[in-house]
This record gives structure tokens, C-alpha cells and sequence, in this order.
């Protein structure tokens, strides 16, 4: 039966639960003897939908790699995953990628986009490869709010970095995923870029009611967010809500001293 036109372009519905990720007891362990780093010892995390979570902690405490056991990149070694309250463990890789390009948008840092096709060929890449219409109007309506309207035959070579990231995240929105989720997003960008880049992930939760997390090193990023939550050592270390930039930075420095004491959630 062809779908009618508006069910094709509806958002999925939220979950029932309202959560839009759950991590339960997530544990993930590289190397073998002699090699072994835990880089998740167990973290537990429920984030609503609609909110944007800034994730942060020192180098190696494990951020990446929780971003990747929630978008089903990485299998945790124990503990369990539940994206828009369905969970990602005892599926196949084919039914594992087929729920990801549905339910799950991913921006990178180094923003990985094709560089032989267009603005608008990479946004579409994930309808694309999810067999699903390929709507131009609605991709169109993407590129125009994150205010690439004029650039959309522009290959990724003949645009700032800035622009580039906005592809990116124009890509991670156009399957209408429940969950965004992306790692040091800002990165590779100017202050300017950064903050564009910002306030478009920020939109996209206050007004298109997403659910982003982001991954970050830098205090102003994190303070975009409403809620930050820290790691260390592969244990959630704290968490803040509506952050600024100061007490960010300030709760940084002391994380040490909250792993070691077991602070928790
Ligand atoms: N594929 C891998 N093989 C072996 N060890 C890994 C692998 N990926 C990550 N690790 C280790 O796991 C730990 C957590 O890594 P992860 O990349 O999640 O940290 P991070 O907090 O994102 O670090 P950074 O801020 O430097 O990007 C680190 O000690 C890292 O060396």
C-alpha cells in the first residue's frame, strides 16, 4: 500500500515513556590482557525528550564512546541501551542500521560529508540509503532553517566550515530522527561558526521538540545545553542543570575529586 504523503513525512512519535534515551548499566572494555581500559564502567543515564544534554570530561573519560553505544556504533560489553523506548541490544546488523537511520541522527566533528556530491545529495544520502522517497521540497525546508537555501548545489569544497557543519546537521534531521547525537560538533569551527552551529541544535529541540546530545570539551558549547552531565574514568560524575559557561569550567576542575569520591547521576 503507498503511504499517503503526510504519513510519510510525520515525525515519529515519542515514546510512550517520554524518554528519549536510556542508558542502563552500560559497560564497555577495549584490549584484552595487558591492553585492557574500561572506557564505560557502568554508567546509567535517562534523558527526556526534547532536551539537549551537553555530555563532558577529561580526555579518555569515555564520552565518545557512550555517544557511540547510544547510537548502536559500539555494543556494550554489558547493560543495555533503549533509544525512543526501543531497545538496540539482540538485533542484527541489518536490523541494527535499519532502526538507526529511522531513529537516530549523528553529526561529526570532522563533519563527513561526501565531497563529490552536493548540498543537497548529502543531505538526502540518508533517505537514500534507507530507501525511503526523497522528498526536495522538505529537504529543501532543512536547508533553508539551517540558512543554506542559496547554497544547496555547492559542493562541500566551496563552503566554510560553518556551512559544512550546517550540511551535517541538516543530514542528521532530515529522516526526522527522535535522537540527535553529536560529537564535538563545534570542534573543527571559529567561535562565529560555533555559536550558528549552537543555536541551530539548540532550535532543534526548543522548536522542533529533538532530543540532542552532544559531546564537548568547551564550557560555552556546554552552556547551550539545559542539562550538562560529567564523566570521569568511565562513571557519570555529576550533573548540572541549566549550566553557564563558569560554573562548567569551575565543576571541571574538581572532577578528579568526584570520581575518587564515587559521586554519582
Ligand atoms: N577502539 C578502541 N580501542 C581501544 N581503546 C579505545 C578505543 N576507543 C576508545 N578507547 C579508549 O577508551 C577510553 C575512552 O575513550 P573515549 O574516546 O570514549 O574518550 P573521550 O572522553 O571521548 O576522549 P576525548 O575527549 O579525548 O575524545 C580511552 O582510554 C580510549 O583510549
Amino acid at each position: 500500500m503507498r503511504r499517503s504523503r503526510s504519513t510519510r513525512n510525520a515525525p515519529h512519535p515519542p515514546p510512550e515513556s517520554g524518554e528519549a534515551l536510556r542508558l542502563v548499566e552500560v559497560r564497555k572494555v577495549y584490549g584484552d590482557e595487558g591492553t585492557r581500559v574500561t572506557a564505560l564502567a557502568g554508567v546509567s543515564l535517562s534523558l527526556p525528550h526534547g532536551t539537549f544534554t551537553a555530555v563532558m570530561g577529561p580526555s579518555g573519560s569515555g564520552k565518545s564512546t557512550l555517544l557511540h553505544c547510544a547510537a548502536g556504533l559500539e555494543e556494550p560489553d554489558a547493560g543495555r541501551v533503549f533509544v525512543d523506548g526501543h531497545e538496540l541490544g539482540g538485533r542484527s546488523e541489518t536490523a541494527l542500521t535499519r532502526f538507526r537511520r529511522a531513529h537516530i541522527g549523528f553529526v561529526f566533528q570532522q563533519f563527513n560529508l561526501l565531497p563529490t556530491l552536493t548540498v543537497t545529495q548529502n543531505t538526502t544520502l540518508p533517505l537514500k540509503l534507507a530507501g525511503r522517497p526523497i522528498d526536495h521540497a522538505a529537504a529543501r525546508a532543512v536547508l533553508e532553517r539551517v540558512g543554506l537555501g542559496q547554497r544547496l548545489d555547492h559542493l562541500p569544497g566551496q563552503l566554510s566550515g560553518g556551512e559544512r557543519q550546517r550540511v551535517a546537521i541538516a543530514r542528521a534531521l532530515v529522516t526526522r530522527p527522535g535522537v540527535v547525537l553529536a560529537d564535538e560538533p563545534t570542534g573543527a569551527l571559529d567561535s562565529h561558526s560555533a555559536r550558528e552551529v549552537l543555536e541551530l541544535l539548540q532550535e532543534t529541540v526548543r522548536g522542533y521538540g529533538r532530543t540532542v546530545v552532544m559531546v564537548t570539551h568547551d564550557p560555552v558549547a556546554a552552556a547551550y545545553a539545559d542539562v550538562v552531565v560529567f564523566l570521569a574514568d568511565g562513571q557519570l560524575a555529576g550533573r548540572m542543570a541549566s549550566p553557564t559557561a563558569r560554573a562548567v569550567a569551575e565543576r571541571l576542575t574538581h572532577l578528579g575529586d568526584a570520581a575518587q569520591q564515587g559521586i554519582g547521576g
